[in-house]
């Protein structure tokens, strides 16, 4: 249910253990014999993938995951939106245990509409880094629609829900027109971090050159350049990059059947009349950023 604390965060699936327990977590005792609780240990994550729903923040996370020095956790914690009530010390609970060096990482694309949530991540830590995807509003909420409507047959058509009365003002009070005021959250979450805590990925450019994009996460994040081209192809059926190994196999892997859905057909008038009306958000959120995503 929306806005309910999910059960993936209250029972979380074990973390995969790092590769090389360091020395310091083997018993005395028992030369190689790691200690009961297992190497590393639970930390706060340090970068965090806060946004936005239907960017492609999945494929950044899967694709960061192939990172010896990144542990991140599976599921979405909903923590900074849903959660929260649950404390701080059952947020760690559920991360991954890593080594020095090592960075912790979650994802939750509703964090960055959330009002409530730059303020309780500046709590946590106000040195968190946060990676934005940002992908065309337009063709974002088409998707963020598509994936509703997967799940809810005899939905009223997209520009019945994204006009007021029939072709009227554009309803910003649905959230996947919403969700696409890219600048006006992020004024928000500026009241708490600095620009330079933020990354900005691309959306488009993910599907378009995913090592590139990588490269620039993996410097924001202090991170060696690992994920490069040579982790990636193009898989013509999918229509997408995939990884030419998962990580923990040796076998080729795209990202489920609920990334990369067909969208609905949507008339070239609406995407017309959508695509006007983000215009001047878009514009000043290049202008925040200092990046043209080449939307208009
Ligand atoms: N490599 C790769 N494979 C598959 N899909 C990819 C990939 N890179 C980006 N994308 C785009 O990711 C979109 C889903 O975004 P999210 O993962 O952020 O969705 S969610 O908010 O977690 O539901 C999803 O949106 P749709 O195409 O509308 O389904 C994809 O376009």
């Amino acid at each position: 249910l929306p806005g309910r604390c999910p059960p993936a965060a209250r029972a979380p699936a074990p973390a995969p253990a790092p590769a090389e327990p360091p020395r310091a977590a083997r018993s005395p005792g028992a030369p190689g014999l790691p200690v009961a609780r297992g190497p590393g240990r639970r930390r706060f994550p340090q970068a965090l993938i806060v946004g936005v729903k239907k960017g492609g923040t999945r494929a950044l996370l899967e694709f960061l995951r192939l990172h010896p020095d990144v542990r991140a956790l599976g599921s979405e914690p909903h923590f900074f939106d849903r959660c929260y009530e649950r404390g701080l010390a059952w947020y760690r609970n559920l991360m991954p245990r890593t080594l020095d060096g090592q960075i912790t990482m979650e994802k939750t694309p509703s964090y960055f509409v959330t009002r409530e949530a730059p303020g309780r991540i500046h709590g946590m830590s106000p040195d968190t880094k946060l990676i934005v995807v940002v992908r065309n509003p337009v063709t974002r909420a088409i998707s963020d629609y598509a994936q509703t409507l997967s799940k809810t047959p005899g939905l009223p058509s997209f520009h019945a829900l994204a006009f007021r009365h029939g072709l009227g003002a554009v309803d910003t009070a649905w959230s996947a027109v919403r969700i696409g005021l890219y600048a006006q959250h992020l004024e928000h979450w500026l009241r708490y971090f600095p620009l330079s805590r933020f990354l900005f990925v691309s959306g488009e450019r993910l599907v378009s050159q995913p090592a590139a994009e990588l490269g620039r996460v993996q410097d924001f994040l202090g991170l060696r350049r690992v994920v490069t081209d040579k982790h990636f192809y193009f898989n013509a059926t999918k229509g997408f990059p995939c990884l030419r190994k998962a990580q923990g196999s040796r076998r080729p892997r795209c990202l489920g059947g609920s990334k990369g859905r067909p969208h609905p057909r949507v008339p070239e008038a609406v995407v017309r009349r959508l695509r006007d009306f983000y215009r001047p958000f878009n514009r000043k959120f290049y202008q925040m950023t200092g990046q043209d995503f080449g939307w208009d």
